[in-house]
């Protein structure tokens, strides 16, 4: 389907439009803006395909995925009041991070978008992006009965005796500021199989004739076309071949929360004097690409259990909490994972060991204040870029103070029936680290990611000079180029990110097509 201009344009392959990067949000805008057969769309994705990879496509493997040959494996850099050792995984593979993650899956909360309105984000709020959850074509439910581990359900029963928060039965079911009970995820119970981007948008409608899925193939620059639009991209194949692909309508940049303001700074657009130290030639001075670099980071607590643990499972971490410490607020301000079996990369390399058999609680921080950035190391465009999160760096202390305040609630829960039966010992950091100047040394060095950077390309208003899109999520100061990925979030949802993603990108697909919102129970 695709055509080769002849004019000016060089020989390039054409398209309606062309999206970097197969991933959660790119496989989303494939499937929609093909709906129409006279719309011919190509893909470019830097892994290779997720189907009949069984690898992939079984959820509880995603643990054996990190480290691997479909993860990017970013590092961080030295993080003097955190952990400098943390693997940002990031997934190769169709599908991104959709098809290498835990599947976890929280509508974002009104709050959180509320947060973003008054951001200069206009268009984002809950009452239009909400409704999008009935266009999700994700199979969305609380953990099957049959894949709900024993010691799972003995940590809900304990978490709601020790804090008194109550039990939920569906996190979706409708906002909530506190909480403990099983998640929902986006898999198929029966078969353990995820229902990721890739598995519920891009498998069905792969064989249409206006798609192009280019897998293992690089976008590495970004280039105007005759008339100074963002639509060319540079791109390498596996086997070395070097092309050039051009949007007539729009390029879109899917490359997620790493990768789109990497490529973006490659191409010149970006902080220009930094470009230029670099030798770089800047093309477009937008000093916001690759500011913002949010996370969630989690510490951990690990304790060993009398024996090995029943096998019912989804992915593991299966169940967790959501508390609020100060009185009266709307949203969590603490969140943990519960793990049925001991996480222990972090605690390991402290020096703590690693029981055969255990589970462990993650305290987390659903809004950290301590806010990160990344920039390129060097122009040569296989280098890594810097990822600095800061972590545990805001000047109150909140994100210190919420490792250390839920570790200790971590132990309250461990303490309470009928969790505390299963439990031998507690591994790490032990009992006898106790003081909050103890807890916060620890909990810092053995803190960990869930894997959500985000905000590097961040959404904000027409005016907001230090923004990188606008509410339209099209790039400040150029035409023919938008962002539609984690990246553009102004500010971190409370939860899980991979929904917020799949919604924006159901929302750039209606804002590309001209239409003014999602219809009520359309899939
Ligand atoms: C291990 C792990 C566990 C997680 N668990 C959860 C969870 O349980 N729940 C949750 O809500 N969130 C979770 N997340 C986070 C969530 O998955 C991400 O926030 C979300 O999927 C990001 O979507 P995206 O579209 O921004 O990027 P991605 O899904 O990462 O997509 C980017 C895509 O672009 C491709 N790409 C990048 N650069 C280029 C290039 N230059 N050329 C061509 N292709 C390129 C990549 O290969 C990738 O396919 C987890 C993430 C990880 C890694």
């Amino acid at each position: 389907m695709a055509q080769r201009s002849g004019s000016g344009d060089r020989a390039d392959e054409t398209y309606d439009y062309v999206i970097v990067g197969g991933g959660t949000a790119g496989c989303v805008l494939a499937d929609r803006l093909t709906e129409d057969p006279d719309v011919r769309v190509c893909v470019v994705e830097g892994g290779p395909s997720d189907v009949g990879d069984e690898r992939v496509l079984k959820l509880r493997n995603w643990i054996n995925l990190l480290g691997g040959e479909l993860d990017y494996g970013y590092t961080t850099t030295e993080q003097p009041r955190g952990n400098s050792h943390i693997l940002h995984s990031r997934a190769r593979v169709l599908g991104g991070c959709s098809s290498h993650n835990t599947l976890i899956s929280f509508l974002p909360l009104p709050q959180d978008l509320d947060e973003w309105v008054e951001r200069g984000c206009e268009g984002w709020g809950p009452e239009t992006v909400l409704p999008y959850r009935a266009r999700l074509k994700n199979e969305i439910a609380p953990v099957a009965e049959q894949d709900r581990n024993p010691i799972a359900r003995d940590f809900v029963t304990a978490a709601r005796r020790a804090l008194g928060v109550p039990l939920v039965e569906d996190f979706n079911a409708r906002p909530f500021a506190e909480g403990v009970g099983f998640f929902s995820l986006a898999y198929h119970p029966e078969g353990n199989l995820r229902s990721s981007a890739s598995v519920a948008y891009l498998h069905p409608v792969m064989d249409r004739p206006n798609l192009t899925l280019k897998l293992e193939t690089w976008a590495y620059r970004v280039e105007a076309d005759d008339a100074g639009a963002l639509t060319r991209v540079r791109v390498r194949g596996k086997d070395g071949t070097e092309s050039a692909l051009r949007a007539e309508r729009e390029l879109l940049l899917c490359a997620g929360a790493v990768d789109t303001p990497r490529l973006l700074m490659l191409s010149g657009i970006g902080p220009a004097d930094e470009l230029r130290r670099l030798g770089i030639e800047p093309v477009l001075d937008l000093p916001g690409v690759g500011e913002n670099l949010l996370d969630h980071p989690e510490s951990v607590i690990v304790w060993e259990t009398g024996g090995p643990l029943p096998p019912q499972s989804a992915m593991d971490s299966d169940a967790g909490l959501f508390l609020r410490r100060e009185a009266g607020a709307d949203r969590p301000d603490l969140m943990f994972h519960f793990y049925q079996v001991p996480f222990t990369v972090n605690t390991e390399r402290l020096g703590y060991p690693a029981p055969e058999h255990g589970v462990c609680m993650t305290p987390n921080v659903p809004r950290a204040r301590s806010v990160g950035r990344m920039w390129l190391t060097s122009a040569d465009p296989t280098a890594h870029p810097a990822l600095d999160f800061r972590y545990f760096t805001d000047p109150e202390g909140h994100d210190e103070r919420t490792i250390v305040e839920g570790l200790k609630i971590a132990r309250e829960v461990a303490a309470a029936d009928p969790l505390r039966g299963w439990l031998r010992r507690e591994v790490a950091p032990g009992p006898s680290v106790v003081s909050d100047a103890d807890l916060s040394e620890y909990g810092r060095r053995a803190a960990h990611t869930v894997y959500h950077p985000a905000g590097t390309c961040r959404m904000g208003a027409a005016d907001d000079a230090a923004a990188v899109v606008d509410p339209e999520l099209r790039l400040r100061g150029a035409d023919g180029l938008r962002v539609v990925d984690a990246s553009v979030f102004p500010t971190m949802p409370t939860i899980n990110p991979m929904v917020t993603v799949l919604l924006v990108a159901e929302r750039a697909a209606d804002l590309l097509r001209g239409r003014a919102g999602a219809v009520r129970g359309e899939r």
